[in-house]
């Protein structure tokens, strides 16, 4: 192999692969890494939240790169690939809907791996999701993420006790014969990261079942042009979460004018950080995805609306 490596990183929604990826762009490696970051929604946010730590980082957003967003992977590559100077690697984060297989048979097409290979398929376990409701272990398109990888990256660990993290890697390995990372306790092995693969030949992957494509989950974009007020939306999203399984966005408080924060939720836990602020974008704009069986968009809706009178979108 010669050409340049790929590295593509997979995992459940929410489970960190945006938070990994962001520190090994800032590793201090001296290697130029191109990004390529799937939202599965029409906001870009994982690909601003990146584009902090690195200049060449491109989003896919608006589907799911492992089916409907497969061709614009690949004019995406084909772009990045005519740069010069070409980066030293490319990363791929797959939306936390992805079937890892439908990226891995996109990614040996002939015309892309004669000047870039798959280099490495790595997927981000959440320590604390697994450990907090065992039954992901049992998760279909949990599994097809976790089958596909080469390496299993532990995230969220920091908060767990050392014997439910020993618990993990116990039921991990009974799923998974592969090296397992905690880069919370352990750092980020750049060495297993960005030295690659030795002439390392791909089969195509077996065809994703369709019980892991995307139509499993529900997403919802809500946009509003004013700020709104923290209580009132502390109140809102405590009525959504229970049907949720992520949210994320950026938001701005009528109670600190002038400021942006980007908002996180998977499953029960939500942050608030502050965000760069130079997106001239007034008001708030979030997604938020569930299950079809639970997730009522029309609810939803209604629900933050009543935050504010601006509009909102579902897809
Ligand atoms: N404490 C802790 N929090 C983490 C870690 N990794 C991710 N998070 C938090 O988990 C939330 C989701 O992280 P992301 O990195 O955006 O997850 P993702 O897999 O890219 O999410 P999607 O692209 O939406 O599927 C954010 O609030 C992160 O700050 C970790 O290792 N430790």
């Amino acid at each position: 192999m010669s050409g340049v490596p790929i590295i593509l990183v997979t995992g459940f929604l929410g489970a960190g692969k945006t938070t990994l990826i962001n520190a090994l762009l800032q590793a201090g490696h001296g290697r130029r890494i191109a990004a390529i970051v799937n939202d599965f929604g029409s906001i870009n946010i994982d690909a601003e939240i990146l584009a902090e730590a690195n200049d060449e980082v491109i989003g896919l957003k608006n589907g799911c790169i492992c089916c409907s967003l497969q061709g614009d992977l690949l004019r995406t590559l084909k772009t990045v690939l005519t740069r010069k100077p070409q980066p030293d690697a490319i990363v791929i984060e797959a939306s936390g809907v992805a079937d890892p297989r439908g990226i891995v048979e996109a990614l040996l097409d002939p015309v892309i791996w004669q000047s870039a290979n798959l280099d490495s398929v790595l997927c981000v376990v959440d320590a604390e999701d697994v450990s907090d409701g065992p039954e992901r272990l049992a998760d279909e398109l949990w599994l097809a993420q976790l089958g596909a990888a080469d390496f299993v990256f532990l995230a969220k660990t920091s908060r767990l006790e050392a014997a439910a993290i020993s618990d993990l890697r116990a039921a991990l390995a009974l799923q998974t014969k592969r090296l397992i990372f905690d880069p919370d306790r352990e750092g980020l092995p750049l060495d297993v990261l960005l030295a690659p693969f030795a002439d390392r030949q791909r089969d195509p992957p077996a065809a994703p079942s369709p019980a892991t494509r995307a139509f499993r989950f529900e997403t919802f974009e809500w946009r509003c042009r004013s700020a709104v007020t923290m209580a009132a939306f502390q109140a809102a999203i405590g009525r959504l979460a229970p049907d949720l399984v992520r949210a994320k966005g950026f938001l701005r408080f009528d109670e600190q004018p002038g400021r942006r924060f980007l908002f996180q939720m998977v499953g029960s836990r939500a942050s608030v950080s502050p965000a760069a602020d130079h997106s001239g974008e007034a008001g708030c704009s979030l997604v938020l995805i569930g299950e079809r069986t639970r997730f009522d968009p029309e609810k939803t809706r209604h629900i933050l609306d009543s935050l504010s009178a601006g509009g909102s979108k579902r897809s």
